[in-house]
C-alpha cells in the first residue's frame, strides 16, 4: 500500500492515533514521553505509530498533516497537534474530555 494510503487508513480507523518517537511504555524522545504520559493519564485506549521503526510515515506524514515534527495527535480524523498542544490541553483541562467523549462516541457506535 502507498504510505499515503496507509497513513489515511490508521486515522480513520482509530479514533485517537498518536505518532510518536517509540512507544508509550518506551518512548524514545522527551517530546514523546510528554505527550503519551498526558494521553495515558486520560485512561482510555489509544493507538499509537512509532516512526522510528516506520520512515516511510515519518517521511510523508509532516506533509500530509501540515505539521513538521512528532509527536502528532490525531482524534476523530483530525490533528491536534503536537506535544506543546497536547501539554496545553492537558493543563487546561481540555484533553481529558476531549478524549473521554471521542472513545465514548465510538464505543457506542460499536455497541450499535
Ligand atoms: N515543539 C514540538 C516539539 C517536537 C519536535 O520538535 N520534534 C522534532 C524532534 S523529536 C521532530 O519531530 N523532528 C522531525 C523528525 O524527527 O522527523 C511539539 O510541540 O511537538
Ligand atoms: S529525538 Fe531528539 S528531540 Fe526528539
Amino acid at each position: 500500500m502507498e504510505t499515503i494510503d496507509k497513513i489515511k487508513q490508521q486515522i480513520s480507523e482509530n479514533p485517537i492515533i498518536l505518532y510518536m518517537k517509540g512507544s508509550p511504555k518506551l518512548p524514545n524522545c522527551g517530546f514523546s514521553s510528554q505527550a503519551s504520559q498526558a494521553l495515558m493519564s486520560c485512561g482510555e485506549p489509544f493507538a499509537y505509530v512509532d516512526i522510528l521503526l516506520n520512515p516511510d510515515i515519518r517521511a510523508e506524514l509532516p506533509a500530509y498533516a501540515n505539521w513538521p515534527t512528532f509527536p502528532q495527535l490525531w482524534v476523530d480524523g483530525e490533528l491536534i497537534g503536537g506535544c506543546d498542544i497536547i501539554i496545553e490541553m492537558f493543563q487546561r483541562g481540555e484533553l481529558q474530555p476531549l478524549i473521554t467523549e471521542t472513545a465514548a462516541k465510538y464505543n457506542e457506535a460499536d455497541a450499535e
